[in-house]
């Protein structure tokens, strides 16, 4: 059932909650998951990068390029950690370039948050490829030039630490909890899933400069956000080939793999909104977007074990399994019924008619709060007598074409 099983990972809650919860756990385990695989310790220096590398190389089919420059982002983070920062911080080198590399990851951590979707291989990407070079240069030269150099004035001033706590400066600190804040907000906000790989890299690699004295921190660390990272992008993918964009319910292919997969008993029902063309005609195509977003919301709050899914254009399918048609007449006559009382307040959009004298009319005598009711036909199969889903699909469609000619917001078997 892949419509079922993977939208729990495309919820705001889990994008944003999963990474919090997965963080707390390696905190508590990290010990005892070292004692255990102390055998293999040298394959947690390599897993970092096998898994960003995955990750930047399966970004590409699917246009993840933040996903894929976030994952490069940790990957040359991981590197310097590895071959420039293995000595105490106490070394003032060290320390410069663990001061550096710690405050330059968020930041381009922010910045690709604040940056459009892009691809990789574009312009873009080369851009930013670019600018991280340069970063790094930038970044060499001043190692080169304070290496030598006594910072203790800066180090007991700006960039105070509480070593008891942990060596990141304070003011690091604070960095990554607004930064932090601002990233978990967006995925609670918008729930796109390049946010949750640039939350992610932000709360591990924050832990990581935290708790830097910790044996095998980073490499693990590292490790959780590249696992985060990979299952965020099957996430993603999944979500383009089997979620309906416009209403975020399952889509065509989504149906077509579930009937695929049915037992012998099953109804079908075809959900259908009416007088659709009409309603474009009027209120304009946004509102008549917002409509099947309001009749998708209404489906999913059907009960009965009820799956839904958009078939296509205005046109709905609902699936239950192991019900015949008598036990979910009344969950669809609900539906229908919830829909139709429903008072949708219309948002103001541009695109409404100028030359419909309907939607003229309508807008002079608009009201602050333009309310509009819409109402659906449905019709309904079950698996009986014939099992086969193409011939069930057809049966449903019938029974709709039956609501809609005996006057429409009905349900018909
Ligand atoms: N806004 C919007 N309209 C869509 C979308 N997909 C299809 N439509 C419109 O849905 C309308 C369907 O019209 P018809 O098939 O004539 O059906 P109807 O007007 O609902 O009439 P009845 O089904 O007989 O009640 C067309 O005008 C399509 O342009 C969409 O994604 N968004």
């Amino acid at each position: 059932m892949p419509s079922i099983s993977f939208a729990i990972f495309r919820s705001a809650g889990v994008r944003f909650g999963l990474p919090l919860i997965l963080a707390v756990l390696m905190i508590f385990s990290l010990e005892s998951v070292l004692v255990s695989f102390s055998p293999y310790r040298g394959l947690l220096l390599v897993l970092p990068y096998v898994l960003l590398s995955l990750v930047i190389l399966l970004s590409q089919p699917f246009n993840q390029g933040k996903t894929a420059l976030t994952a490069l982002l940790m990957m040359v983070a991981f590197y310097i950690i590895q071959n420039y920062l293995q000595s105490p911080l106490s070394d003032n080198q060290t320390r410069i370039i663990y001061v550096l590399l710690a405050t330059l990851l968020p930041l381009n951590l922010l910045q690709l948050h604040l940056l459009p979707e892009r691809r990789l291989f574009s312009r873009f990407g080369t851009g930013y490829l670019i600018f991280l070079v340069c970063q790094l240069a930038w970044g060499a030269l001043v190692v080169n030039h304070f290496a030598g150099q006594d910072l203790s004035g800066l180090w007991d001033s700006y960039l105070y630490a509480l070593p008891d706590i942990s060596p990141l400066p304070v003011l690091l600190i604070l960095l990554y909890l607004s930064v932090g804040l601002a990233c978990g907000s967006a995925i609670l906000k918008r729930n796109h899933g390049y946010d949750q790989a640039i939350f992610t890299s932000l709360l591990f690699a924050g832990i990581t400069f935290s708790a830097f004295d910790q044996d095998f921190i980073s490499s693990t660390a590292f490790s959780v956000a590249a696992v985060l990272l990979l299952l965020n992008l099957i996430t993603c993918s999944h979500e383009l080939a089997y979620v309906d964009q416009l209403t975020g319910i399952p889509g065509r292919r989504a149906l077509e793999t579930e009937l695929k997969h049915l037992g012998r008993t099953y109804t079908l029902a075809m959900l259908d909104v009416d007088h659709f063309k009409k309603f474009n005609d009027t209120h304009g195509h946004k509102t008549g977007d917002d409509v099947l977003r309001l009749v998708a919301q209404f489906m999913q709050r059907v009960r009965g074990g009820a799956e839904v899914f958009r078939y296509g254009g205005e046109e709905f399918t609902v699936l239950f399994k192991g019900k015949e048609s008598n036990e979910c007449i009344d969950h669809l006559d609900q539906l229908r019924q919830d829909i139709a009382n429903y008072e949708m307040v219309i948002r103001q959009y541009d695109d409404r008619p100028s030359n419909n004298q309907k939607g003229v009319k309508m807008r002079k005598k608009q009201s602050k709060q333009e309310t509009v009711t819409v109402t659906v036909s449905i019709g309904l199969a079950d698996s009986f007598p014939d099992h086969n889903p193409a011939a069930v699909l057809k049966a449903a469609d019938e029974a709709l074409y039956k609501a809609k000619k005996s006057g429409r917001n009905k349900v018909s078997q």
